[in-house]
């Protein structure tokens, strides 16, 4: 038997009990890293709590215990026998970007809701418990000194997924996958409907929901980032990607496409296209050398992975823009993408400034921006970030066009100078080759 005062000053313990379900007796499940009851190192998993404040726990329910605890001030004094066995931690430090977001409050089979660590897909967290099969202690990088909090595991948050996903109304939406494209354009025609359950890689109910990163600095010597601009049609994804290869096109250039139509006689092959027969864009399909393609007025277009090396082999920066969708494809160990998400400011901001802007649709070219344009514009954003936000490095508000260019400017500096979060695998797979 042992006796334990903490001194508890409106903090949290950072412990978690439970009831053995055969003997009845109040144990620790867990102590959270960094909380009171750690930094004290007096109490550990598997101490058997006989006493708190003089109050015999013998028959109490947890939540009575809790209540207990919840209501002590000051010193709190346990009585407890200590674990005979105190578990060894031999548990090594693990990053992961978060691919869904967690709401501890919302989630009532968490342990102690007060104990989670909320996280939003695309947040960075570090792993530093991972002895429990079901409930994970982590850290937010942007935070490390806070005390840790309970996360579900790999695998229950997956379950919980699953189950999220199974007991949603079944309803069509509609998701940006498509296997068309216009050159310079995403309209809403490309959009097509498919179902909430539908297994394509646009559903990420049944993708990791952590994956795990590591921290990566290109040498000087190594090949750039490729620099990927994602956003809604009209945006301004190609004119912020025009701007930036015009400010230094020795340092910055775009990949040129592969097309099957017939090349113009002011064109030059590997200029404006590479001009391929349908049989050679197909081969290229077939064996996934294309990061995204499509069909516009019966020719195929695509950028392909080729093209994008060849300027990378230059050693310049790659600047290309693509689909949400074409996200997975690139995201390689080889091109070590940085996604950029461009974002529409809000309808009344771009009322002002895109007052004389015009854009290219399906149905008309160089006409002025509608009401309904702006409208789609905001809800494809919100669409593309709900889906795929966990991809995104950065994501730049485009209001004002030189400060959303500048920004750009220095985002992409930024890729390829700064250390940055990247999926391990990338790493991995380096020191393998
Ligand atoms: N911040 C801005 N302020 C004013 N006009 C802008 C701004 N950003 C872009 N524009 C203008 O909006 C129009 C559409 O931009 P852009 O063609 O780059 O869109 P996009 O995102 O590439 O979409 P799409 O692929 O459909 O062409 C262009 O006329 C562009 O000059």
């Amino acid at each position: 038997m042992r006796i334990v005062c903490l001194v508890k000053n409106n903090q949290p313990l950072g412990a978690t009990i439970k009831r053995h379900e055969i003997t009845g007796d109040i144990t620790v499940a867990r102590v959270i890293h960094g909380g009171l009851a750690d930094r004290s190192g007096l109490l550990y998993a598997g101490d058997k709590l006989v006493e708190v404040n003089g109050v015999s726990v013998d028959g109490l329910e947890p939540e009575q215990v809790i209540n207990i605890l919840a209501l002590s001030q000051g010193t709190i004094m346990f009585k407890l026998i200590p674990v005979s066995d105190r578990p060894v931690s031999n548990q090594t430090t693990m990053y992961v970007r978060a691919m869904a977001d967690y709401w501890p409050l919302q989630d009532p089979a968490i342990p102690c809701a007060d104990a989670g660590l909320p996280f939003k897909k695309g947040e960075i967290l570090q792993i530093v418990d991972q002895n429990d099969a079901l409930w994970w202690q982590a850290r937010k990088v942007s935070d490390l000194s806070a005390c840790a909090g309970l996360i579900p595991s790999n695998h229950l948050l997956k379950r919980k997924q699953r189950e999220f996903w199974w007991t949603q109304p079944f309803q069509p939406h509609f998701c940006l996958k498509s296997s068309l494209f216009f050159i310079g354009t995403k309209s809403r025609a490309n959009q097509q409907s498919c179902y909430a359950r539908c297994p394509s890689s646009c559903c990420t109910a049944f993708a990791a929901p952590y994956e795990e990163v590591v921290r990566y600095q290109r040498h000087p010597g190594d090949r750039n980032r490729l620099i990927v601009l994602v956003g809604p049609a009209g945006v301004g994804v190609n004119e912020l990607r025009r701007r930036l290869i015009a400010s230094n096109p020795r340092e910055f250039q775009s990949a040129v496409p592969h097309t099957t139509r017939v090349q113009k006689s002011y064109e030059m092959n590997g200029r404006e296209y590479h001009y391929v027969s349908k049989e050679t864009f197909e081969n290229m399909v077939y064996s996934h050398r294309m990061l995204e393609y499509g069909e516009y007025k019966g020719y195929l277009y695509g950028t392909s992975i080729d093209a994008v090396r060849a300027v990378l082999d230059e050693g310049k920066i790659c600047v290309i823009d693509l689909e949400p969708h074409g996200i997975q494809i690139a995201r390689t160990h080889e091109l070590k993408p940085y996604i950029i998400f461009i974002k529409p400011s809000s309808i009344s901001c771009m009322r002002q400034t895109r007052k004389n802007a015009r854009i290219i649709t399906d149905y008309y070219v160089n006409m002025k921006f509608k009401e309904e344009d702006l409208q789609e514009m905001e809800d494809s954003a919100k669409k593309m970030e709900a889906q795929f936000g966990q991809f995104f490095d950065q994501v730049i508000v485009n209001d004002n066009l030189q400060e959303a260019s500048a920004q750009l400017l220095s985002a992409v500096h930024h890729a390829q100078d700064e250390p940055q979060w990247v999926p391990a695998i990338w790493i991995c797979s380096d020191t393998q080759t």
